[in-house]
């Protein structure tokens, strides 16, 4: 059985944990680590089968584990990846943002190839990327429009400079167009589906990303657009968020146990 160590017990943590101990994950999730001490042991308190709390991040892979499932930020992400690769551990990462510097992206790559690890990004809250990742170099524009209940979006980084209110906003707005390296760093917890779709297609400086925050809709709704020499693909994704964390769809946690669930199985494997 493929032993887990968990970075982050928040909405995603929690509900990997929790398909581990239920069975549905065939692997055993041995350690875990979150900033909040209150949410490590608040998730320990809900399995069956209890993982120890470890005291820092990088304690999780200092454990004899195969694999250790980021799904707590991008900080976390830039903190811990290389040691992980560099302890000899598969590492799968759910704050993909982080990976779209470039420096971080091309040592972790180097790093995989050298520890000979693999690094699993999960399609998240989005679908699509078995087709965008076969038309690649076909491609010639991306785009992501990305709508969001206000709520969903509070605390971004983006707001500490702008003069929007989200409180105030009554009907369907665009708040912000750009590329999706700068979407990201300005929402580092709500646009990482937009990184997945700047690795696999044309680059987070040609990826174009629309926020809309809608205070009528309760969906994520994320509207993919690529064309190129192959022809055209559209996706639309209306997602329900978590009832734990608004800013998360219930899609990204699901991709996130089956991928963890594909890893832990020998089976046959279906898609691109
Ligand atoms: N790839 C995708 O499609 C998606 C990615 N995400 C990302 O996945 C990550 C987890 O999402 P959720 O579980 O919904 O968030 P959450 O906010 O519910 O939980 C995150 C947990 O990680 C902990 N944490 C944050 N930084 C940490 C650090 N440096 N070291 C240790 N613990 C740390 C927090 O205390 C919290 O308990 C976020 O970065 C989020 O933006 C979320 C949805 C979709
Ligand atoms: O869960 C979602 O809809 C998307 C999200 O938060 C992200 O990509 O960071």
């Amino acid at each position: 059985m493929k032993r887990i160590g968990l970075l982050g017990c928040g909405a995603i943590g929690t509900q990997i944990a929790l398909a581990i101990d239920t069975g549905k994950i065939p692997g055993v999730l041995t350690h875990i680590y979150d900033n909040s001490k209150y949410a490590a042991t608040e998730l320990a308190s809900k399995l069956n089968n209890k993982p120890l709390i470890v005291e820092n991040s990088h304690l999780l892979s200092s454990n004899p584990i195969d694999i250790i499932v980021e799904a707590a930020s991008q900080d976390a992400v830039k903190d811990v990846a290389l040691s992980v690769l560099q302890n000899k551990r598969d590492l799968m990462i759910m704050s993909v943002g982080a990976l779209l510097d470039e420096s971080i992206y091309d040592v972790l790559s180097d790093a995989c190839n050298h520890f000979k690890k693999t690094i699993y990004l999960p399609s998240g809250a989005i679908a699509g990327l078995d087709g965008l990742k076969s038309v690649k170099d076909e491609l010639e524009s991306v785009s992501i429009t990305t709508t969001k209940h206000p709520r969903s979006l509070k605390g971004a980084k983006f707001f500490e400079t702008s003069d929007i209110n989200l409180d105030a906003i009554d009907s369907s707005t665009i708040i912000f167009e750009g590329t999706a390296k700068e979407a990201v760093s300005m929402f580092p917890a709500n646009i990482n589906v937009a990184a997945l779709l700047s690795l696999c297609g044309i680059g987070s400086e040609k990826t174009i990303v629309k926020i809309i925050a809608d205070p009528n809709t309760d969906k994520n709704t994320h509207h993919i657009e690529a064309k190129g020499k192959f022809g055209k693909m559209t996706f639309t994704i209306e997602n329900f968020p978590d009832p734990n964390n608004p800013k998360t769809s219930r899609l990204a946690i699901l991709s996130a146990i089956e991928t963890l669930r594909k890893y832990c199985s020998d089976d046959i494997q279906i898609g691109t």
